[in-house]
């Protein structure tokens, strides 16, 4: 490994290693992320058992989770920037949580569309 390729690894995993802190905080504050995080284990278990298309569900647990983070994000920001309230300051955490929420409908739909046969599938007869 050449001394450039180890430097970026390291810089890579220092930035990994501050990414993982950001979740490990939105898991302690955040109960909306706690929940999520166990739907999407949910939503993953049951993709694997009853051997459902992984991509959909993989994505969509990835877009609430991370809409989720950003959301997070954003109400520290407000805080820090606006302790007082404002208007402006409901706006922006109003819409993050609306974006959140839009996620999850969606997510809701998606887990209906892709997990719900093959569900029924096994609720009426037995596993694929
Ligand atoms: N600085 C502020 N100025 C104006 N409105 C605010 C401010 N902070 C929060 N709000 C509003 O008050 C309501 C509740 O805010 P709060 O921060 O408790 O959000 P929340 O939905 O309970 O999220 P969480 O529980 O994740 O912090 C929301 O409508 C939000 O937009």
């Amino acid at each position: 490994m050449t001394g450039g390729s180890a430097l970026s690894l390291r810089r890579f995993l220092r930035s990994a290693g501050f990414a993982w802190a950001g979740v490990r905080h939105a898991y302690r504050s955040q109960p909306n992320f706690r929940i999520e995080c166990w739907a999407a284990a949910l939503a993953l278990s049951l993709t694997a058992v009853l051997g459902a298309p992984l991509a959909p569900i993989l994505l969509t647990c990835a877009l609430v989770l991370s809409l989720e983070l950003l959301n997070t994000a954003l109400e520290a920001v407000v805080d820090l920037a606006s302790p007082e309230l404002h208007p402006l300051a409901k706006v922006a955490k109003d819409a993050a949580a609306a974006a959140v929420l839009l996620a999850s409908l969606g997510a809701l739909g998606v887990g209906a569309v892709v997990l719900g046969p093959p569900l029924l599938g096994v609720l009426r007869g037995g596993l694929p």
